[in-house]
């Protein structure tokens, strides 16, 4: 009774613990608490920088004042910031830190900043600055202004920084204050940047640099392009790396630039990135000219060649890009949203392990077969039995008895693996007489899983030897589902969406889900405005209907090659690096740089699609497959049909990563995974996973409907994006016409807006229309051709852009007007 009641107690205490929480957490408290420290910096900066015209006159007031006087109206004190902000500066400036206490407001200046978003400041290392330098300032200034302190009404160290200089000087003497305030500014500096060690080795050793370049000889001086552009990469290296091998590269420094050096030492208060290499570099380089004049070294140029000039973009606002941003009090789905099932612990039933040992070593025995040793690995639904043949015994003989065996040992789901890949060991895998449910809860849970570096993590079940198994599906990067029906596709596809939802932001990932069943995949309408990508004028995001897989596959195709284009402007090879550079804000969107979330497409009953739209979706898949893995498009494409004519040669090819649940017959394995193997499978998500060489078997986790369910609507409750993720606009080819007929009565519906984009470019670029409106070439091109016949833009010019013939938007409207559009 007593425990209720204390529960009870508790339970009132915990909600207003987590509100009060929340409060702090809340960006709008951020943001007044930022507002609030910013506004009393500028008070205490307007009530310090009036005390040195007014301290004298309010110190005598200060310190003579009757009780209750500063409260008065007429108190005589003259600081602006009236008479809290005079005893503010009399006891921030003259009892403890004097003018240090300038970076008391710095650092509230930067707090606040930081906690309203406007700037990123790493606000750990601003407070380490900020105090040394008030207390390193505060004794500096009591140590040098000594002899003045009582005949000012400034104290400029203060009372802190006159206390402590005289105590260190009664200690170590006024050479060994200065000693000490000296090495605590380097060891400062250090602490800023490490370049500060190079700067005081090139100080210690002024001429080193000059003798070694009379070494010189005239060749090295000649050398050639390439080396000096090495050079200047191991120069770079020694800028961000000083070291041992440092020394050979100060050779190649101009003397001048050991004096720059000195004074580009880099001060916390200029720019938080001035330690990295890039920032450094340009000391080393910014006076090759006086350099050139200054020694009889011939001139040499490094030129830096750069993709575009896109590479050297710095955007205008200095923290890097927050994808997640639009969404930021997203709040992840969590594991409250699965259920538990049956306990999935180890639970092993040593009756039936040492009934099905002596099984399998009997019928091992009547095939003449002895063994050494025999391990069980108990899974949760197979146990996997790992045998040493005694001495002599061949390998290759059990393996020609495979079937034998498994016909013998005569239980569903027995498979022989002869021998274990990288053991002498054979493998006899046995069904469990009460297989175990792999609850997703639990696998999701893992460490394994929450502590996942994977792009797209897919935690797909649990393997023989109860470890969960995950892929990363950036890395897979297609993958094909295959098994009869009722075996465990959509369980498994559902745990693949699963994972995925559990560790992506809707700004990262989106999906494109196609469900010719219809009923499948419904649960997953209402994440639409937050992970699903849909055609401009397509209803539902859950595409049903085969002629919108056709289009909405060739618009993946479109968006893929528009990222491709992308990726080759910016210079990177892949999504990871492109994102990475955008977020670093080295794109400029003003381009058409964009963040591109993952795309995932999932069809289901992929044999039903081929069946009825046969090349036509198997064409833009096996572009998709082929090619957009860099791009961050991935399919994943099940089936019930495993048969050759569905999974045909080209699918297969570009689908690496396999995952065959039972099948009905050997053939349907060999076509999945290219060996026997899944019809032995024991059903209900008992699976193979292929991937190179060799398939491994895995318990699928499970996840039921509901559960599905239930984190959908969690997710669509929040706010989500305005609309799902738009395709790019894809015209069928059906619609297009060549060139010589265009037809001028059926205008696409982008010809004003491709006509005022030509105009204000004065550009008659194809490309310019394509990247602009996110359309394909092919409908780009008829634009164009139909620009040409309305007259706004003259004919092709090969490679080169068409002349505008519009001189601006008042003579377009005119022409356009006389189109009668
Ligand atoms: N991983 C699993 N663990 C436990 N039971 C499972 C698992 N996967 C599937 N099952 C069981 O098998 C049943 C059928 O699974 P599922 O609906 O995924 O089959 P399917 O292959 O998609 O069938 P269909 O092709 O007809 O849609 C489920 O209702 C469930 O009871």
């Amino acid at each position: 009774m007593a425990k209720k009641k204390s529960d009870k107690e508790t339970e009132p205490k915990k909600v207003s613990t987590k509100r009060f929480s929340a409060f702090f957490k809340n960006e709008t408290t951020h943001f007044v608490i930022g507002l609030i420290s910013v506004i009393f910096a500028v008070y205490l900066l307007l009530a310090f920088t009036s005390f040195f015209f007014t301290g004298a006159a309010d110190q005598s007031i200060l310190d003579n004042q009757q009780p209750g006087e500063l409260m008065q109206t007429a108190n005589h004190v003259k600081n602006y910031a009236g008479a809290r902000g005079a005893q503010l500066a009399e006891f921030l400036i003259n009892e403890c830190f004097g003018l240090a206490a300038y970076f008391i407001i710095l650092f509230l200046a930067v707090v606040g900043m930081k906690l309203m978003r406007a700037y990123q400041f790493r606000i750990w290392k601003w407070f380490m600055s900020c105090s040394i330098l008030l207390i390193w300032f505060s004794i500096t200034l009591g140590f040098i202004f000594d002899g003045t302190f009582g005949d000012s009404f400034i104290y400029p160290g203060g009372l802190h920084g006159h206390n402590v200089s005289n105590w260190l000087i009664s200690q170590i003497g006024i050479p060994g204050l200065g000693l000490l305030l000296f090495i605590a500014a380097l060891l400062f500096f250090i602490y800023l940047s490490n370049e500060t060690i190079l700067v005081i080795r090139k100080a210690l050793r002024p001429n080193f640099r000059r003798k070694k370049k009379e070494e010189q000889t005239a060749p090295t001086a000649k050398e050639s392009p390439v080396k000096e552009t090495f050079r200047k990469e191991e120069a770079k290296k020694e800028f961000s790396n000083p070291g041992p091998a440092i020394v050979d590269f100060e050779l190649e420094q101009p003397a001048k630039n050991e004096e720059d050096a000195e004074e580009q030492v880099p001060f916390p208060f200029e720019n938080e990135q001035a330690t990295e290499p890039e920032m450094v570099q340009e000391p080393a380089y910014a006076n090759e000219e006086e350099e050139a004049e200054n020694t009889d070294e011939p001139d040499f140029s490094i030129s830096e060649e750069t993709n575009e000039e896109d590479e050297a973009y710095k955007g205008p606002v200095l923290p890097p890009y927050n994808p997640r941003l639009d969404l930021e009090n997203y709040k992840f789905p969590s594991l409250d949203l699965l259920n538990e099932y049956e306990d999935d612990g180890p639970n092993i039933d040593m009756e039936e392990q040492n009934a099905n040992k002596d099984r399998i070593i009997k019928v091992l025995r009547s095939f003449g077969i002895e063994i050494s040793s025999i391990k069980a690995s108990v899974g949760p639904t197979i146990t996997l039995y790992e045998i040493t043949p005694a001495e002599g015994v061949r390998i290759s003989k059990i393996r020609n008895l495979e079937d034998d065996i498994a016909l013998s040992l005569s239980a569903l789901g027995i498979r022989i693996i002869a021998p274990i890949p990288g053991k002498g060991t054979i493998g006899i895998e046995v069904p469990n007489a009460n297989p175990r449910i792999v609850p997703m809860k639990s696998i999701l849970n893992s460490k394994k899983f929450q502590e996942t570096t994977y792009e797209l993590p897919v935690a797909l079940g649990k393997t023989i030897t109860n470890e969960v198994f995950m892929v990363d599906l950036a890395k897979a990067p297609h993958m094909l589902v295959a098994g009869a029906t009722g075996q465990g596709k959509s369980v498994g596809l559902n745990a693949i969406v699963t994972s995925l939802l559990y560790k992506k932001h809707p700004a990262e990932l989106k999906f494109v889900i196609v469900d010719p069943k219809k009923v499948e995949f419904a649960i997953y309408a209402p994440i639409e405005k937050h992970f699903l990508a849909k055609l401009p004028d397509g209803e539902d995001a859950i595409i049903t209907d085969v002629t919108k897989v056709v289009q909405t596959l060739n618009s993946l195709c479109i968006e893929m090659d528009s990222r491709y284009d992308l990726l080759r402007k910016a210079g990177c090879r892949n999504i990871k690096e492109y994102n990475a550079k955008f977020i670093n804000r080295q794109l400029n969107p003003e381009k058409g740089h964009r963040f591109m979330p993952y795309i995932v497409i999932i069809i289901d009953e992929f044999g039903d699609l081929i069946m009825t739209a046969g090349k036509e979706v198997e064409l833009p898949i096996c572009r998709i497959a082929q090619l957009a893995r860099a791009v961050g498009i991935h399919a994943i494409i099940a089936t019930q049909r495993p048969t050759t004519n569905i999974i045909t040669g080209t699918i297969k090819a570009n689908f690496p990563a396999r995952v065959a649940f039972r099948v009905a017959a050997m053939m349907d394995s060999r076509t999945i995974l290219d060996r026997s193997g899944a019809q032995q499978l024991i059903g209900k998500g008992d699976m193979l996973y292929l991937q190179g060489n060799d398939p491994v078997r895995v318990q699928c986790a499970f996840v039921d409907t509901p559960e599905v369910e239930k984190i959908a609507n969690y997710i669509s409750k929040q706010q989500g994006y305005t609309t799902a993720f738009m395709l790019p606009e894809y015209v069928g080819e059906e619609s297009e016409s060549s060139v010589g007929e265009v037809d001028m009565n059926r205008l696409d519906p982008m010809f004003e807006d491709a006509a005022r984009l030509v105009v204000i470019h004065q550009q008659g670029s194809t490309s310019l229309i394509q990247r602009k409106f996110s359309i394909g070439y092919n409908r780009a091109g008829r634009i164009m051709d139909q620009l040409e016949k309305a007259g706004i833009v003259g004919p092709t010019q090969g490679s080169k852009a068409r002349d505008v013939l519009c001189m601006d938007e008042t003579d377009l409207e005119m022409k356009l007007n006389n189109l009668q559009l």
